[in-house]
C-alpha cells in the first residue's frame, strides 16, 4: 500500500504549464467520452499534481481552464440538469492521510463523526439512474457534474439496475456503471468480431458501451449503486424525507431491498466503522481482495454515514466534505509490446510471454507480461508494436490484458505463431488452450532438471547448469533419477571435473537423497504443484505410496486443489511413475518427517502440541541470527514442519508476523490490525525443535 506522497510530473515554467492543462482536458474528453484517453490514469494524475503544484507556487497566474477543482476537469458536457450535483471525490494515499482528512471533517463539525461508511471504490463511470412509480425512467451521466448526457438507450443492458423496482417508488439512485471481468471478456469478443478491435480495459469498454447507440451488437454491464436522493416532483412525502434522513448504511440496505445492486452484493460489502482504526482495518481487507475480485476498483471510499454529518460537513465546488476516496495504486499502465517469447515450460507447456519496453507500475518496472496462450492472443488480435494495457494483480506476474487500438500508429505487425515446437522442433499438442510440445516434460529435460536440483527442491550443491548440459551431452544422464546412480568414473570423466570437486558432487547428490516428500515430489515438477501445494500434499499423505494409491477423490482433499488439478495430477504421476521408481531404488527418501504414519523419526507429536497449531504466520524482513541462511521457502516448510500455515500477506486472520530488518508494509499493517509481532530470534526460540 503507498504510504509515500504520490509522484507528480514537475512543470518548470508557464508555457509547460498550460501545455499540461491542454493534456489534461484532451485526455479527460476523450476519458469520459468513450474511454479512449491517449495516456493511461497513473501519468494522468501525475500531471494534475503537477498543476496543483504549479498553481500553488504561481497563485496569479492559474488559468480559467484549469482542470483544478473542476468535475471531469471540466472537460465534460451535458445538457440533463442534475437534481442535486454530481461530484467528484477528494483523495487520500495513507493511514496518515486518512487520519488528518478524518480529523479534519472532525474539526469542521466541532464534533466527532458519530460512524463512517467504509466500501469499495468501484472503477467505472457514474451514473443517475431516474426511476419514476418504480419503473427504470432516464439515465444520466455525471457530465460536468451540473448537468450530464442522457444514456437512456443502454436501460435493459445494465445489470443490478433493474426495469422496475420492488416497489412503485419514485426515486433516483447514483452509483457506478462498470464490466465486470467476464462481461469484458465477452465485449472484446463481440467486438473484434463486428469491428476488428478489442477494448482497451474494462473501464474504457464500459464507457464506450454506454455511450453507443447504433452498435449492431450489444454487450451487457454492471451496476453498484452508492447513493440515493429524492426526485423532484416528488421530493416530499415519507420516501423523500426518508432518503434524506436515513445514514448511508441504512439507505444502501433499503435501496438494495427495492432491488438495486450495491456493494453488499459483492466479496467486499460496505461496513460500518466508529473508529479510523476500524476503517483502516477495512482498507487493508478490501486492498487485499482486489486481486482476486470479478470487477475493478481503484481505492475505497470513506464517508461519514449520518446524513446530518453530511448535511453540516456540506460540498467544495469539485467534491463533497464528508467523502474521501482513499487510492490503491494503479493496477494498470500502458505498455509496448515489443517482442513475444515461446517458452517451454518444465512440463512441456508451450506459452506465450509479452516484452514490454520497460514500465513501471505500482513502483515496479515491468518487462515480462504472460499473454496466456495462442488462443488469447488471436481473441484480442494482439500486434508486434502494440500499445497494450498491462495488469499487476497480487504476487501474480503480470498480464498484459489488449491492445489500446486507438493508439496504434499503423506500423504494428502480425506476431508469429509456431508451428514446432521452438525448443526441441518436434510438433505441438493443440488440442487444448495451453499448448504442449509432444515431447511433454522430455522436452525440458535440461530445465527440469536444474529445476529438481535447485535450493528449493533437492538443493544440490555445486550442480550448475553448465555441469547438467554436459552431463545430458554426454549421455549420462536423461532425467534428474539418473543423477543418483552416476559413478566416480562417470563423473570425473566430465570436462573441468577434478578429483576434489567430484568427490564434493557426490557427497552433495548422497545428501539430496534424505531430503523430505515435499521436496522430491516438488522436484517431479507435476503441473499444479509448486513448493507450497507440495508441502501440502507431502503433509497430507506422509508417503510417496499414499500418494501414488490416492486417486482423484482422495487427492482433492488436499487444501486448494481442484477437481481439474486433481486429475491432472493424478494422470502426470502415472507418466512419472518410472522416473519415482528409480528414485526409490536409489535410496531417494520417500517419506515426510513428522507425519503421523510416515515412519518419521517424531511420529508420536500429536498436532495440538506443535508450537505453531493452528496458527497463520507471515514472515517479512531479512532474517537474522539462526534463521539467517534459510530462503523464504526453508521458512516457509519450518512453519509447516511447526504446524502452522505459511502465508504471504498480512490480514485479520494472521496469527504471527515474524518481521526482520528492513521489514516494510506487511509490518505496518499487522501494527494497524493488532497482530503479533515478533522478531527472529523469539521465533527461532519458538519453533528451536524444529531448526
Ligand atoms: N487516463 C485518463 O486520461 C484519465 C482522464 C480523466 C480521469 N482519469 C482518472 O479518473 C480519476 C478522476 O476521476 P473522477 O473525477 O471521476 O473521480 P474519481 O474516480 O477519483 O472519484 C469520484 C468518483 O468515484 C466514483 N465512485 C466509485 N465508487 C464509489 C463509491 N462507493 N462511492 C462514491 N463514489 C464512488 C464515482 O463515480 C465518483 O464520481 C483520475 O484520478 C484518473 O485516475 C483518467
Ligand atoms: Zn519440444
Amino acid at each position: 500500500m503507498t504510504t509515500d506522497a504520490p509522484p507528480y510530473t514537475h512543470l518548470a515554467d508557464r508555457a509547460s504549464y498550460t501545455a499540461a492543462i491542454q493534456t489534461v482536458r484532451d485526455a479527460a474528453a476523450a476519458y469520459y467520452a468513450d474511454g479512449t484517453s491517449p495516456i493511461d490514469d497513473a501519468t494522468y494524475d501525475d500531471l494534475v499534481r503537477g498543476i496543483a503544484q504549479y498553481e500553488a507556487a504561481h497563485p496569479d497566474e492559474v488559468d480559467a481552464d484549469s482542470p483544478i477543482d473542476k468535475v471531469a476537469a471540466g472537460a465534460a458536457t451535458g445538457d440533463v440538469p442534475h437534481t442535486v450535483p454530481m461530484l467528484s471525490l477528494d483523495n487520500v494515499f495513507s493511514p496518515d492521510d486518512l487520519a488528518s482528512w478524518a480529523a479534519g471533517l472532525e474539526r469542521r463539525l466541532g464534533r466527532p463523526v458519530t460512524a463512517w461508511s467504509v466500501e469499495p471504490k468501484f472503477d467505472g463511470l457514474a451514473i443517475s439512474a431516474r426511476y419514476r412509480d418504480g419503473r427504470l425512467a432516464q439515465l444520466v451521466t455525471r457530465g460536468n457534474g451540473t448537468a450530464g448526457e442522457d444514456v437512456s438507450h443502454a436501460i435493459g443492458t445494465i445489470d443490478g439496475l433493474p426495469a422496475t423496482l420492488a416497489e412503485p417508488v419514485t426515486i433516483e439512485v447514483r452509483g457506478e456503471v462498470m464490466m465486470t471481468t467476464a462481461q469484458f471478456d465477452d465485449a472484446c469478443a463481440k467486438r473484434l468480431a463486428h469491428e476488428g478491435a478489442a477494448f482497451a480495459n474494462a473501464r474504457s469498454a464500459a464507457a464506450g458501451t454506454l455511450r453507443a447507440q447504433d452498435r449492431p451488437y450489444t454487450c451487457q454491464l454492471t451496476f453498484f449503486c452508492y447513493g440515493a436522493l429524492p426526485l423532484p416532483p416528488h421530493d416530499s412525502g415519507d420516501t423523500a424525507q426518508h432518503l434524506r434522513t436515513l445514514p448511508h448504511s441504512d439507505l444502501m440496505a433499503m435501496v438494495a431491498k427495492l432491488g438495486v445492486q450495491t456493494a453488499a452484493a459483492t466479496p467486499v460489502p460496505g461496513i460500518v466503522a466508529t473508529t479510523v482504526a476500524a476503517i483502516q482495518e477495512r482498507i487493508s481487507e478490501i486492498a487485499a481482495a482486489r486481486a482476486e475480485l470479478p470487477f475493478g476498483i481503484d481505492g475505497i471510499v470513506i464517508r461519514a454515514d449520518l446524513a446530518a454529518d453530511q448535511a453540516e460537513a456540506g460540498f467544495s465546488s469539485r467534491a463533497p466534505r464528508w467523502a474521501t476516496a482513499y487510492k490503491l495504486p494503479a493496477a494498470e499502465v500502458i505498455g509496448k509490446l515489443v517482442a513475444v517469447q515461446w517458452a517451454v515450460g518444465r512440463t512441456g507447456i508451450i506459452a506465450p510471454r509479452g516484452v514490454l519496453e520497460p514500465v513501471v507500475l505500482d513502483g515496479s518496472t515491468i518487462t515480462y507480461a504472460t499473454l496466456h496462450n495462442a488462443a488469447f492472443i488471436a481473441g484480442r488480435d494482439f500486434r508486434l508494436g502494440d500499445p497494450v494495457t498491462v495488469k499487476k494483480a497480487g504476487d501474480v506476474i503480470p498480464r498484459i490484458e489488449a491492445p489500446v487500438v486507438h493508439l496504434r500508429t499503423g506500423d504494428e505487425t502480425a506476431i508469429a505463431i509456431p508451428d514446432v515446437c521452438p525448443n526441441c522442433g518436434q510438433s505441438i499438442d493443440k488440442s487444448q488452450e495451453r499448448w504442449r510440445c509432444v515431447q511433454g516434460r522430455k522436452c525440458y529435460a535440461l530445465a527440469s532438471i536444474v529445476y529438481a536440483a535447485g535450493r528449493d527442491q533437492l538443493d544440490i550443491e555445486g550442480l550448475a547448469k553448465s555441469r547438467i548440459e554436459q552431463m545430458l551431452d554426454a549421455g549420462i544422464i536423461a532425467d534428474f533419477g539418473d543423477l543418483f546412480t552416476l559413478t566416480y568414473e562417470q563423473i570425473i570423466s566430465l570436462d573441468r571435473m577434478g578429483e576434489s570437486s567430484t568427490t564434493k558432487l557426490l557427497a552433495a547428490i548422497e545428501t539430496a537423497k534424505s531430503q523430505p516428500l515435499s521436496r522430491v515430489f516438488c522436484a517431479l515438477g507435476v503441473r499444479g504443484t509448486g513448493r507450497s501445494m507440495s508441502r501440502r500434499i507431502a503433509r497430507h499423505f506422509g508417503t510417496m505410496d499414499n500418494i501414488l494409491d490416492a486417486d482423484t477423490d482422495a487427492i482433492r482433499t488436499v487444501d486448494g486443489m481442484g477437481t481439474e488439478k486433481a486429475t491432472l495430477m493424478v494422470s502426470e504421476l502415472r507418466e512419472l511413475l518410472p522416473l519415482i521408481d528409480k528414485l526409490k531404488a536409489a535410496g531417494v527418501n520417500m517419506t515426510e518427517p513428522g507425519v503421523a504414519g510416515a515412519g518419521g523419526s517424531d511420529d508420536d507429536v500429536t498436532a495440538a502440541e506443535l508450537p505453531l497449531n493452528g496458527m497463520s504466520v507471515v514472515v517479512t524482513g531479512a532474517m537474522t541470527g539462526a534463521l539467517d541462511a534459510l530462503s523464504r521457502n526453508e521458512m516457509n516448510e519450518l512453519i509447516e514442519r511447526a504446524g502452522g500455515k505459511a502465508s504471504s500477506s498480512v490480514s485479520a486472520k494472521t496469527s504471527l508476523l515474524v518481521a526482520g530488518e528492513k521489514a516494510g508494509s506487511k509490518r505496518a499493517k499487522a501494527e494497524t490490525l493488532g497482530v503479533k509481532i515478533i522478531g527472529p530470534d523469539d521465533f527461532a526460540d519458538m519453533i528451536a525443535a524444529f531448526l
